[in-house]
């Protein structure tokens, strides 16, 4: 785990001196969008147009973040047209890296040995962390943004003329809904595990983990009124939700010791994971093998034997009750 500074590799933890034990997320850097006509999106610059064959999408299967835009890539029928590399699960003292026999595909555009070198063949004095996902221009051969939030808004729809796949995860009419619920989401559930497991006082620790559980409640108490976060439909609220929710019982429960209970003790939630999971295409987007090995093998710090725990023993293709 580390960083670049000005180009130059650094390994390094996440430093939490400075804010009393707390964890705090650097802000994604990258932030270009790929739209239908090249035009620029919300930020960045233009110059990315949808074209078929023209981005890959480097990712871990770990990754609760990348997770999201591999969603998106097989719901939105974008698989033929983004390719894509998986980092291994193993992050140590060279970052994501492209160790094949360490479970990654290898890095297929430019066979590098660490994705830190995608970021400074996009700018050699890249100075940040080395995030995953990462969605790269093989045309313009460049980073275009290393922000899943984002990316999954470019799948959601500028590659419809391509794929004629007009599904919506983020319609119009829903849109103050979404943004609301994304915001207690991201910030008590999906980051929020992550405060919780990398808090380094007892007290960042117990703030972040009771945010937790009362959004967990909120969240449970808004399913059993409605099939999906923002109604009868589903969108990218529940897919972002989701990414967390499917990890949590292997690996947040434990190694990030939030522990007041496992998901499988919610009866709406516990349904739903399901009902998500068994959504046709992204059952194939989970590796229950990365997820548990990258988190427990890496986290030397938090889980210095390395070893990587056998259950919990959980099937999420048995039937479920959101109809
Ligand atoms: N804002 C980013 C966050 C991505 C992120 O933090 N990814 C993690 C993997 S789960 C990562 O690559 N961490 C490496 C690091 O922080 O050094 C996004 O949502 O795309």
């Amino acid at each position: 785990m580390g960083l670049l500074v000005d180009g130059i590799w650094h390994n390094r933890w996440y430093d939490t001196n400075t804010s009393k034990g707390k964890f705090e997320r650097e802000e994604a850097q990258l932030r270009n969008w790929v739209t239908h006509d090249g035009e620029a999106g919300p930020s960045g610059r233009n110059g990315f147009k949808a074209e078929s064959g023209r981005y890959h999408l480097y990712v871990s299967l770990a990754c609760p973040w990348a997770h999201r835009t591999l969603i998106f890539r097989a719901l939105k029928g974008l698989t033929a047209h983004i390719s894509v590399s998986v980092v291994s699960p193993d992050m140590l003292e060279n970052g994501w890296t492209f160790d094949t026999s360490k479970n990654s595909s290898g890095d297929e555009l430019f066979n590098f040995d660490y994705m830190h070198q995608v970021y400074t063949h996009h700018a050699a004095h890249y100075s940040g962390r080395v995030t995953v996902p990462v969605l790269w221009d093989k045309k313009q051969s460049c980073i275009v943004s290393n922000e899943s939030s984002e990316i999954i808004r470019m799948f959601n729809t500028a590659f419809n003329d391509i794929t004629n796949n007009t599904l919506d995860f983020y319609p119009e009419s829903k849109r103050a809904a979404i943004d609301e619920m994304n915001n207690l989401v991201y910030h008590s559930i999906n980051n929020g595990v992550y405060k919780t497991g990398f808090a380094t006082t007892q007290d960042a620790y117990q703030v972040a983990y009771h945010n937790l559980f009362s959004a967990l409640d909120k969240v449970e108490t808004q399913l059993s009124q409605q099939r999906y976060l923002t109604g009868d439909t589903i969108t990218e609220a529940d897919w972002r939700l989701f990414t967390t929710l499917i990890r949590f019982d292997a690996v947040y429960f434990g190694h990030f010791k939030c522990n007041l209970r496992q998901l499988e003790q919610y009866p709406h939630i516990a349904n739903y994971i399901r009902a998500l999971y068994q959504y046709p295409g992204v059952a194939d987007t989970v590796d229950f093998h990365h997820i548990k090995r990258h988190y427990y093998f890496s986290h030397t710090m938090i889980n210095p034997t390395q070893i990587v725990p056998l259950g919990p023993d959980i099937d999420y293709t048995t039937e479920h009750n959101r109809v």
